[in-house]
């Protein structure tokens, strides 16, 4: 698929390391465009959409004007109502496929009032029927997990959540627990500590730790989302294609932090707690 190393989930589904987010910078925006880019000039092959972005018509555009052929890019999209089945079947019209790669369920508010656990056997029967190869979860706690859990035939491949240094206060236990029940974590806002709050406790031993490796700060702290998470999947984006080369490199390119530097970001990014997205995730 890319030169990027790829992890594989617990229904054995390969992923690339890396995705490409477009529902930051590109909410509710033409992604075409980008898409376009990050796909052909950067290699970033791994696509990571949801309903709520409201653009993935022009994903789906996208991926039609370049001729990617299906099994040469990783789409992950999240249902973004109450109703998983109305919400895939909707996302695959307008992507354009058959098929995703993983289908997540963007948050348990969402499912609320279905139920988590009915809500995760209607993606229990999408993933049979073969409308998505893998599923999972975005923006579960672990009581948002066990509820799931109670009832799955199957586990949950991924949880996809919000780390930086500066939420791990609370996203350790988070992480932990789905170490222990082989779900996957999937990092989004990884370069939070730099891009929203910078001047925090974490940038000057960033900065060394880069000066150490030979990496630009926004490589490190890939890097630190990738090994504090035991290997996960890191979403990041940005429009320009040098900084979306410089990403990919982290992962081809530079070597991974020692334990000593993965523990010195966590210590400093304690210090401090700024969570960025989903403040539901700090009750
Ligand atoms: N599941 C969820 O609830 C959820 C929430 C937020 C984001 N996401 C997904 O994750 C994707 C990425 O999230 P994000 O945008 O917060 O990621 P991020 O923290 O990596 O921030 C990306 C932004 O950082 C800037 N940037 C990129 N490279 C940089 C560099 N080297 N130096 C300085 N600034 C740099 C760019 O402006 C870019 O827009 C989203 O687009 C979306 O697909 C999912
Ligand atoms: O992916 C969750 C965070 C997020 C980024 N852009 C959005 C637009 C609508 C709802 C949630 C989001």
């Amino acid at each position: 698929m890319s030169g990027l190393s790829t992890v594989k989930l617990n229904d054995g589904l390969q992923v690339p390391v890396l995705g490409y987010g477009t529902g930051t910078a590109l909410y509710q925006k033409e992604a075409k465009d980008s898409v376009k880019m990050a796909y052909s000039e950067a290699k970033m092959h791994h696509i990571d959409c949801a309903e709520m972005y409201q653009n993935e018509e022009s994903v789906g555009l996208a991926l039609k004007e370049l001729k990617v052929k299906r099994e040469n890019v990783f789409i992950t999209t999240k249902c973004g109502t109450a109703d998983p089945r109305k919400s895939l079947e909707k996302s695959l019209k307008l992507l354009g496929v058959d098929q995703v790669d993983l289908y997540l369920i963007h948050s348990p508010l969402l499912v609320k009032d279905t139920g988590l656990g009915k809500a995760w056997q209607i993606m229990e029967e999408l993933q049979k029927e073969g409308k998505t190869k893998s599923i999972g979860v975005s923006n579960y706690r672990i009581e948002d997990l066990e509820e799931t859990l109670k009832v799955a035939k199957v586990i949950p491949s991924a949880n996809q959540i919000e780390v930086h240094p500066y939420v791990l206060d609370k996203a350790q236990s988070l992480i932990d627990f789905c170490h222990s029940k082989g779900i996957h974590i999937e990092s989004y806002g990884p370069l939070s500590s730099i891009v929203r709050h910078p001047g925090g406790s974490v940038d000057p031993v960033v900065k060394k730790i880069a000066q150490e490796l030979g990496a630009t700060d926004g490589q490190v702290l890939l890097k630190w989302a990738h090994q504090i998470t035991h290997g996960g999947i890191v979403v990041t984006t940005s429009s320009k294609k040098e900084r979306l080369v410089e990403q990919i490199k982290a992962f081809t390119d530079i070597k991974d932090l020692s334990d000593e530097q993965v523990q010195a970001i966590a210590e400093a990014g304690k210090k401090e707690h700024h969570r960025v997205f989903m403040p539901h995730m700090d009750q």
